[in-house]
């Protein structure tokens, strides 16, 4: 069993490694799911209020209180794979909350690139108005750092830098559901945190 967790900041390239795990069969899990689910259970569009909603469920069941609802998912998944991918980890309660319940079978994976790569393919995406403004990444960024991203990415037991071609990329996020390392290894683009140290 492994559950694998995605962390990286807006435009990293989160959403390119749940595609590779799906394609690959495994199930994916994704954070923003959790709140989307609560969104409708209390009859809000979460297209209007998810950042909102994100707030309001960590104000009334604590900081870890994504991490928590999303396990049953996470759980219900393990019964069919032996692999499961949990996209866009926010906090360090909520890396906590994973460590605690899945113990060294959680693997975390930070996807890392510079602020002018990810705001220059956020504008190829241009899936919402904030991909098309700089300011607004930057803000989207600052509240995601508040919620301690930074924390987690620094205790990633993997590091991919994100910054060559997109096939590259998706070759790396092969490699390392495979577990694969040695296909990758003595590269500059992804490091394996060893014990204590920084990767
Ligand atoms: N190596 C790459 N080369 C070119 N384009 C890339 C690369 N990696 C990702 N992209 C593209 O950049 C955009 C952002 O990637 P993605 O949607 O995976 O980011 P994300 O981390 O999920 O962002 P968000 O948190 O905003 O949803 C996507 O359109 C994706 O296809």
């Amino acid at each position: 069993m492994k559950v694998i967790g995605t962390v990286g900041l807006p435009g990293s390239g989160k959403g390119e490694a749940a595609a590779v795990a799906r394609e690959a069969g495994v199930p994916v899990v994704t954070m923003g799911d959790v709140i989307r689910k609560a969104c409708r259970e209390r009859g809000f569009d979460p297209a209007e209020h998810h950042g909102e909603m994100a707030k309001t469920l960590r104000e009334e069941d604590g900081p870890a209180a994504i991490a928590e609802r999303s396990l049953p998912m996470i759980e219900s998944e393990l019964e069919e794979s032996d692999v499961v991918l949990v996209d866009g980890l926010r906090s360090d309660v909520e890396l906590d909350r994973f460590r605690e319940a899945f113990g060294d079978d959680f693997h975390l994976v930070s996807v890392e690139a510079p602020f002018e790569t990810r705001a220059d393919r956020l504008l190829e995406r241009g899936r919402d108005d904030t991909d098309l403004d700089r300011e607004a990444l930057r803000e989207r960024e600052e509240r995601e750092l508040g919620f301690g991203m930074g924390e987690v990415m620094d205790r990633a037991d993997v590091v991919v830098r994100n910054t060559d071609s997109l096939e590259a990329f998706r070759e790396r996020v092969r490699a390392i559901l495979d577990e694969d390392l040695d296909r990758i290894g003595g590269d500059d683009y992804v490091q394996v945190r060893t014990a204590g140290g920084a990767p």
